[in-house]
């Protein structure tokens, strides 16, 4: 699967608007694509970028946002992966985790591909005249780069890691943007500086296959290439084709591609941005390495794609928060502990992640509510994918994760304030967050829970309490008579 019959995947699902009037990159594209984001409505494909030149570009919003069809919510994430467009979120997550353990399979190096067909070199573009969107009204620059994969090699060449990270023009061939620890870019450009070996080789290729760019979302371990990772998952190596200007490989069939160098010593002003929890603050910029851009290469009719962080629910939610917990419940379960799944709920930000415990294993731990609560904590608060994670909220069987409502009821209901609950604050931190960056305490460390949402008697494995809802306080018989008549002869709503 490649972008393109991504987008075409969309178009017949019915999950796609086609904008052929010109619209603005300047606010403009991004308040449609904003508003998508806040009605999880259809996909807008841009095909008249004011500006666009050369073939350069058409821009597709929210590629990995939600469908309002209930049953085909996570649909467009789906369709990155070869899924129905009925897959649930575990179905997701299971399909991400599948290759954790399976023997990595190579890319595929090939002479040539869809993404050569058009070439500008040094002073043939200038990024600043590019329809480049300004996706928020008090954002630092125009964010160029938020949906595409950077390609970084450590100094031995060992590992290729493929990351989204966010980017925003600086000046007609640069641009800056994050570059922070422990993310792998910010790990291998320490690894560069440390080799005192110059700038280090780079490329930015956006319209990736979307297996791919669902990769480059999540934080599989140090060490491990993506581009091996997606083709276990898939069961089919990668085409990859060598940059013009280095050696790095990037997708055949990418939509566009940047090649240049990460600088290791020269920084410029990067943001503010509107950021995935739902704020910018104007002004609020801070030194960032700048990329140096020394050629593009692209598709005929190339594709940008964007995402327009903010409010819920966007591809910082989807991605970040489901691939976080989706390495979490791995690092979990290979450390021995009781989960059975883990799921970030929109509704938090993504600053949650919903632990499913499973109670039978939990009680012959013979373990202590604190002591489990410890364990957790110190687990994955020290784990890479748990730094944007700030209340772990540990439930029982009968709460489906998947579902902010079950944890809202279990977090409300079965977990007092305090008692049941265990600080840490010796431990990474996340900056983005308001009540850290903008906050009272240390910005980068601590401000982190873990929220016991089991009741005592679960670290016994027993559950001693009915649910007063339909499913759980009614006899089978009586919920079958009532859901036979239901809209048939009392003319209630369909079940959804
Ligand atoms: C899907 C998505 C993901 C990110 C980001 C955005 C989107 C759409 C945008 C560009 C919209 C917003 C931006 C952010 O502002 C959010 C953010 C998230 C995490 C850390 C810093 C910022 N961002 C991003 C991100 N990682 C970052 O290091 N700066 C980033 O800029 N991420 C997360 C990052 O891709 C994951 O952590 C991967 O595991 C990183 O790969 P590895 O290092 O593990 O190989
Ligand atoms: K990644
Ligand atoms: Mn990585």
């Amino acid at each position: 699967m490649n972008f393109r019959s991504f987008v075409e995947a969309l178009k017949e699902d019915g999950d796609l608007i086609e904008i052929n009037e010109e619209i603005d990159p300047h606010l403009e594209a991004g308040a449609i694509i904003r508003k998508v984001c806040e009605t999880n409505d259809k996909a807008p494909l841009f095909n008249n970028m004011k500006g666009a030149q050369a073939g350069l570009w058409r821009i597709l919003g929210a590629p990995a946002s939600l469908r309002s069809n209930a049953k085909e919510k996570y649909g467009r994430i789906a369709r990155h992966l070869g899924l129905p467009p009925t897959a649930s979120m575990k179905d997701i997550i299971d399909k991400m985790l599948s290759a954790a353990h399976a023997e990595p399979i190579p890319p595929n190096i090939v002479p040539d591909g869809p993404v050569k067909e058009n070439k500008l070199f040094g002073d043939e573009f200038d990024l600043t005249t590019l329809p480049a969107p300004l996706l928020h009204q008090a954002d630092g620059g125009k964010y160029i780069q938020t949906y595409g994969m950077h390609v970084l090699q450590t100094p031995d060449k060992k590992w290729t890691n493929w990351s989204i990270a966010r980017a925003m023009v600086h000046d007609k061939n640069h641009l800056v943007g994050l570059v922070m620890e422990p993310q792998h870019i910010g790990q291998i450009h320490q690894m560069w500086k440390k080799s005192g070996r110059g700038d280090i080789p780079w490329a930015l290729a956006f319209g990736v296959p979307p297996a791919a760019i669902m990769a480059a979302s999540m934080p599989i371990p140090d060490g491990v290439s993506e581009a091996g990772y997606i083709g276990a998952m898939t069961g089919c190596a990668l085409d990859v084709v060598k940059c013009e200007t280095n050696d790095l490989h990037v997708p055949a069939n990418a939509e566009i591609v940047f090649e240049g160098t990460l600088s290791i010593s020269e920084t410029a002003p990067e943001g503010p941005f509107g950021e995935m929890h739902g704020y910018v603050f104007p002004g609020d910029s801070r030194q960032c390495p700048k990329f140096k851009v020394n050629a593009i290469t692209y598709r005929n009719g190339a594709i940008m794609p964007v995402s327009n962080c903010g409010r819920i629910t966007d591809e910082t939610h989807t991605l970040i928060g489901s691939l976080n917990a989706a390495e979490i419940r791995r690092i979990c379960q290979e450390a021995g502990l009781p989960i059975t799944d883990a799921f970030s709920p929109f509704e938090t930000q993504v600053t949650w992640i919903a632990l499913g415990i499973d109670i039978q294993k939990l009680s012959h731990m013979n373990t202590t509510p604190s002591a489990f609560r410890q364990m957790i904590g110190e687990l994955i608060f020290s784990q890479k994918a748990g730094v944007t994670t700030h209340r772990i909220v540990l439930c029982g069987p009968d709460i489906n994760v998947y579902d902010v409502k079950d944890v809202m009821y279990a977090f409300t209901t079965r977990c007092r304030p305090g008692a049941d609950e265990t600080l840490f604050e010796d431990c990474r931190g996340f900056q983005l967050i308001p009540f850290m960056g903008h906050g009272t305490g240390t910005p980068n460390r601590g401000g982190k829970v873990v929220s016991d949402a089991l009741m005592p008697m679960e670290y016994k494995g027993v559950q001693n309490w009915q649910q007063a809802s339909f499913k759980d306080s009614f006899p089978d018989e009586i919920k079958d008579s009532v859901n036979c008549r239901w809209s048939k002869e009392w003319g209630f709503a369909e079940e959804m």
